[in-house]
């Protein structure tokens, strides 16, 4: 082979391959590649370790019987897979309904924009996103609303990715990210104008703490809705499908049990609330949620075969091979159970926090 051969194949394999990893990698949204996939906040050499303890203490998720551990797990969970939510999905941690004509990313800033505008917000109010992931829908309300938008995640990583993304937006004026706990939050009470959780509340070990958290923190006569994780009236639990598809979301998703639609207006009510609305926000005529998972399994494979050639070049920590593997199997679980009709990833409820009795005159 003479020379001049010799270049312009090598030429082309690196061509090739910095197309296959660079422009192919990044499936949703540009600034996360394939070459950047890191364990959040875990070193390297330990995400191996912390996918397999995350693994053994969410296998069964019903048995979970130490609640108090589950922030912690949840934590390392996405510490394993923010960055491939990232590379994969895009800022925004969630589902939303396909729009026919509209893209997913249209879809899903339309689905952020309707949790705001049910909570009622004037520009300057000060609202909290409970669980903010990497600040996808934060962003997108705060432009929508121009409300200043407080954020609180568990995950230290997800503060700084959503940090960065917040100054490189120009949102860093409107939008402020807090590390901490949703069971304990570090704000005083009747300090917010309104509040949203988005497919967040889910990882509480009990709803009622994290509702009761929230209720205390939102000023008297302030709107909070959610859009929740929980199996629908399609469910049965002696139907050995149905329960294998529910688990299969549970472990994958870092889930202490999913709970039944019926628990989320109960559990409102119980904390205080007056439930204002409650709605299945899946339910035809909304377009299947699930449709962008199904379309995806081109790119699960590019991914996979990225993945594993990534670590095993050691560009990739050791592990993440295992993680993708797992998602890809959540992916097909999360599927069914949208095909089924058992499980919603967005039953919407707004409430209410009662304005304060007016004092008793003598
Ligand atoms: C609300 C939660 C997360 C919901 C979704 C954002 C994620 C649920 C499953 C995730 C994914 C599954 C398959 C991955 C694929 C194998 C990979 O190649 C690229 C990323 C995925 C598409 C990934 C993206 C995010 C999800 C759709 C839960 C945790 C409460
Ligand atoms: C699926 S992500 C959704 C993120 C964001 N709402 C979005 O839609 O992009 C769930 C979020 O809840 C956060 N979370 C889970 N348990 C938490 C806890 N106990 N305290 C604070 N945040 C928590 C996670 O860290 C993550 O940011």
């Amino acid at each position: 082979m003479d020379s001049l051969t010799l270049f312009c194949t090598g030429a082309l394999l690196a061509g090739g391959l910095y197309w296959f990893v660079c422009i192919l990698g990044p499936a949703e949204q540009k600034g996360k590649r394939a070459v950047d996939l890191s364990g959040g906040s875990i070193s390297a050499e330990k995400v191996q370790d912390n996918y397999k303890q995350y693994w053994s203490f969410f296998r069964r998720p019903k048995e979970i019987e130490t609640t108090e551990k589950v922030p912690d797990f949840v934590d390392t969970f996405y510490n394993l897979v923010t960055d491939i939510y990232e590379w994969g999905w895009g800022q925004s941690f969630h589902f939303s309904p396909s729009i026919p004509g509209k893209s997913h990313r249209d879809a899903t800033r339309l689905h952020e924009e309707m949790a705001v505008d049910l909570i009622d917000v004037k520009s300057g109010d000060r609202i909290l996103d409970v669980g903010c992931g990497v600040g996808g829908p934060m962003r997108a309300i705060a432009s929508h609303s121009r409300a200043n938008v407080v954020g609180i995640t568990i995950n230290e990583y997800q503060v700084n990715r959503a940090r960065l993304h917040n100054k490189k937006a120009g949102l860093d004026s409107l939008c402020e990210v807090v590390c901490g706990n949703f069971l304990q939050m570090p704000f005083s009470d009747s300090s917010f104008d309104g509040a949203y959780s988005i497919e967040a509340t889910c990882h509480a070990p009990k709803l009622e703490e994290v509702y009761s958290e929230i209720f205390r923190v939102l000023k008297p006569g302030s709107l909070y809705v959610s859009y929740e994780w929980v199996t629908t009236d399609k469910y049965r639990p002696d139907n050995p499908e149905h329960v294998e598809v529910i688990q299969g979301i549970e472990r994958g998703d870092a889930l202490p049990g999913l709970r039944s639609y019926r628990d989320i207006a109960e559990t409102a009510r119980k904390v205080g609330f007056e439930v204002v609305k409650e709605k299945d926000l899946a339910k035809p005529p909304a377009q299947p949620w699930w449709t962008r998972l199904k379309m995806g399994r081109i790119a699960y494979w590019r991914n996979h075969i990225l993945v594993t050639v990534l670590s095993a070049l050691g560009i990739a920590p050791k592990g993440t091979v295992d993680v993708h593997e797992m998602l890809f199997n959540t992916a097909d679980y999360l599927t069914r159970g949208g095909e089924t009709g058992i499980f919603t990833p967005m039953h919407m409820i707004l409430c209410r926090k009662p304005e304060a009795p007016s004092p008793k005159t003598s």
